[in-house]
């Protein structure tokens, strides 16, 4: 389920769109997804079409909606025609499904929102209907109100409160990242010296062990090195603190123009375990055909989450502290590429190690004695 925020007077609104596949193919999720939050509302239209139609009104009434029913296409009145904006923000769905509801029969009349904090203007005291639709805000602020737990977000935080270990997870919009802000709050917040937060769904995060997924110096910062994000910083940042930082070298730190958010975001700065840092910036990943023409292209942060290696990817790496677990070796000679990553015996540490294993024809007992010797000629 895709995120965007419309502005609807001075407020801006949470929307909700199945723009992703899974949600197309199974529409009723979407609506499930969205009732479970308190204070949500499932709107849903046949068309893409449609529903921009009854976007581009520009106003959505947002602050009753749950005394409002749908009716052609647009939130109408069941109650009495107040404006007064209280109450949280209100999600509202747009699906692609069809679940009923009637369609619009006319064009949409555009309806007034409330801010809260703000006099209705002039023109809307006694009407729902605003002159003009207000522009669509690319960059929303914060949500200013406070979200109401759904009971099982509530429950898990229920479980952290009482100091029990937790283990959350779910489907994409189903509240995760809103429960870990919680949870992180309820801890004292990032400030706090007593939580340690590593990397949630994929996103590398400040502490986490990562890998390069591209050659970007030769001999230096290649595919498979090591290091760990140490902050996060924007080039200009950098450039201050340390003029090297944020140079274009190798094709590394090269802001491609066409880029305009690269100077001003931010982007992890890694240690490498050779003791190189660098800021690492977004890279472009080719695929091209037999003829050498260009297929496929992505831009993306060449770093993956790195807390464990399978032995292939690990062959090149020098490690200070390795922990090598062989129980699924299935290769001549694996065994040995693994244990010879690290730099000393005393930091090496090896489980599910089997010296009788030599049914499938791979001899780990021999690559073992191969890694001892290897350290002791080190
Ligand atoms: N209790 C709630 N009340 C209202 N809105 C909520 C609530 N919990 C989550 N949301 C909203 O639902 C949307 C999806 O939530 P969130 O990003 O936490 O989901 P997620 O499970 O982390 O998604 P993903 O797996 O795709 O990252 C967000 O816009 C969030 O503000």
């Amino acid at each position: 389920m895709v995120l965007k925020y419309i502005q609807a007077g001075k407020r801006q609104v949470p929307l909700f769109t199945s723009d992703s596949l899974h949600l197309k193919a199974n529409p009723c999720q979407c609506k499930d997804k969205v009732s479970r939050f308190p204070g949500a509302v499932h709107k849903s239209f046949r068309s893409r079409k449609e529903a921009q139609d009854w976007l581009a009104c520009g106003w959505i009434f947002t602050a009753t909606l749950l005394d409002f029913e749908f009716e052609h296409g647009l939130p109408h009145s069941k109650a009495s025609a107040s404006t007064s904006g209280s109450g949280p923000q209100t999600p509202i769905v747009i699906s692609d499904d069809e679940d009923g509801l009637p369609k619009p029969s006319r064009k949409p009349t555009p309806i007034i929102v409330l801010d809260d904090d703000d006099e209705p203007p002039s023109a809307a005291k006694n009407s729902h209907v605003a002159a003009e639709p207000a522009a669509l805000d690319p960059v929303p602020p914060k949500p200013k109100t406070a979200i109401v737990l759904s009971p099982e977000q509530q429950t898990v935080l229920n479980a952290v409160r009482a100091e029990k270990n937790v283990f959350f997870t779910g489907s994409a919009g189903t509240g995760k990242s809103v429960l870990l802000r919680e949870i992180i709050d309820h801890c004292g917040g990032r400030e706090s010296e007593t939580l340690a937060i590593t990397a949630t769904t994929g996103i590398a995060a400040v502490g986490a062990q990562v890998m390069l997924i591209k050659n970007l110096v030769q001999g230096q910062l290649v595919n498979g090195s090591i290091g760990k994000v140490v902050k996060f910083s924007t080039l200009s940042e950098l450039a201050q603190d340390d003029p090297a930082m944020g140079e274009e070298k190798d094709g590394v730190f090269r802001p491609d123009s066409n880029r305009s958010s690269l100077p001003s975001r931010a982007w992890p700065v890694v240690k490498f375990i050779n003791g190189v840092e660098r800021v690492i910036t977004p890279a472009d990943f080719e695929i091209n055909n037999a003829e050498g023409k260009m297929e496929a292209r992505r831009v993306q942060v060449p770093l993956i989450l790195a807390w464990a290696l399978s032995v292939h990817k690990s062959q090149g790496q020098t490690l200070e502290r390795v922990k090598v677990d062989l129980r699924r070796t299935f290769e001549k000679g694996q065994a040995y590429v693994a244990i010879s990553r690290a730099t000393t015996l005393e930091h090496l540490q090896i489980l599910n190690f089997e010296p009788t294993k030599d049914d499938d024809g791979f001899d780990d007992e021999m690559d073992c004695e191969d890694a001892i010797r290897y350290y002791h000629d080190f």
